[in-house]
C-alpha cells in the first residue's frame, strides 16, 4: 500500500494524469544497478519519500503501450508488492518511480545471507508465504508476472519481501528476453505450456513460484546448476525431470514445490490454495 501521506501529485486533477510526477520533485543519488530497461538510481521524492527511479534507456522499451498500462499497474497495492509510485514521461528518457528496497534483490539478499538463513527453514517458509501473498494478490486482479523469480522480488526493512517488475516482461523490447529461444529468456523458470506454446497465465506464474521456493531453500543456488536451457527444456518438457529436494527444505515444503511443476496446469493448485498449504506448514512450527 502507498507509504502514509503521499498524496497524488501536485499535478492531479489539474488537465495532467495521476501518474505523472514532476521531475523537479526528485533528487537522484547512487545507481543501484542496471535492468533490462536501463539504470536504476536511489532518489527522494519531495524531500522525504525515498524512492528507486527507473531511466528508461531508449529503444529498451516499448514506451507508449507501459505508460499507458502504468495507469493499471499503480492501482495494484499489497504489502508484499513494490508499489509503483508514477512516472515522468513528458520527457526522455522516461523515469519510472516505485518504492525504495533497502536491501535490494532477493537473489542477492539470499547469496550473502545463505550460512545464515539456511538455518531457520521457519524464515525461509516465511519468505515463501510472502511473496505467495502478493501472488495471490496478483492472480485476483487477473494479473500475470511472466517473470517471478528471485532476481526479480526485492527485500526491504525489517526483511520484508516484495515481488517488483510485474508485468514489465510484455514491454521488453529485446527479442533475446521475449522469445522463448532467446538466450535471455527465463526458460529455467517456465512451464511446458510456455516452453512449447508461450501460453502464460497464473499457472504458469505458479510453476515459476515452485522454482522460486527452491531458489529461498537452496539459498539463491542457479536451478539445474550448469545446465544448459536447451538441455533443462528436453529433461523438463520431455523426461518429466523436476529439481530435487534442497538439504534445507522439509519434505512437506518439498511436496508443496512439485505439486507446483505438475505437468499439466489444470493440475497446478492456484495461489489461494498455495497460501493455505503454506500457512497451514508454518503454523505446525517444525
Ligand atoms: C522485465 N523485467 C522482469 C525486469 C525489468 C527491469 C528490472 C527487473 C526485471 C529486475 C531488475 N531491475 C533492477 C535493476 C536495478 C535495481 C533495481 C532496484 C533496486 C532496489 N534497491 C536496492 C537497494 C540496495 C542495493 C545494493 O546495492 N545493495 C548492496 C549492499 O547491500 C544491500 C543491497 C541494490 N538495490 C530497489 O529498491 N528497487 C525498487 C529496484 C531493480 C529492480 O527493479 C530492473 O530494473
Amino acid at each position: 500500500s502507498p507509504p502514509t501521506g503521499t498524496s497524488q501529485p501536485s499535478t492531479a486533477g489539474f488537465g495532467h494524469d495521476i501518474w505523472e510526477i514532476d521531475p523537479t520533485e526528485l533528487e537522484l543519488f547512487e545507481e543501484l544497478g542496471r535492468g533490462q530497461f536501463g539504470s536504476v538510481k536511489r532518489g527522494k521524492w519531495r524531500k522525504n519519500k525515498s524512492v528507486a527511479v527507473k531511466m528508461m534507456q531508449q529503444g529498451m522499451m516499448n514506451e507508449d503501450d507501459f505508460i499507458d498500462e502504468a495507469k493499471t499497474m499503480k492501482m495494484l497495492q499489497h504489502e508484499n508488492l513494490v508499489q509503483l509510485y508514477g512516472v515522468c514521461s513528458k520527457q526522455r528518457p522516461i523515469y519510472i518511480v516505485i518504492e525504495y528496497m533497502k536491501h535490494g534483490s532477493l537473489l542477492n539478499y539470499l547469496k550473502r545471507q545463505r550460512g545464515v538463513i539456511l538455518k531457520k527453514p521457519n524464515k525461509l517458509l516465511d519468505m515463501c508465504l510472502q511473496v505467495c501473498r502478493a501472488m495471490k494478490y496478483l492472480e485476483s486482479q487477473s494479473f500475470i508476472h511472466r517473470d517471478l523469480a528471485a532476481r526479480n522480488c526485492l527485500v526491504g526493512d525489517n526483511l520484508v519481501v516484495k515481488v517488483g517488475d510485474f508485468g514489465l516482461a510484455r514491454y521488453v523490447l529485446d527479442d533475446e528476453y521475449t522469445s522463448s529461444s532467446g538466450t535471455k529468456f527465463p526458460i529455467k523458470w517456465a512451464p511446458p505450456e510456455v516452453l512449447g506454446y508461450t501460453r502464460f497465465s497464473s499457472k504458469s506464474d505458479v510453476w515459476a513460484f515452485g522454482v522460486l521456493m527452491w531458489e529461498i531453500f537452496t539459498g539463491g543456488d542457479m536451478p539445474y546448476g550448469k545446465i544448459k536451457n536447451q538441455e533443462v527444456v528436453e529433461q523438463v518438457v520431455h523426461h518429466g525431470k523436476r529439481l530435487e529436494k534442497p538439504q534445507a527444505c522439509p519434505g512437506e515444503v518439498y511436496d508443496i514445490m512439485m505439486v507446483c511443476w505438475e505437468k499439466d496446469e489444470r493440475n497446478r493448485p492456484g495461489f489461494a490454495v498455495l497460501e493455505n498449504k503454506l500457512a497451514n506448514l508454518s503454523d505446525d512450527d517444525y
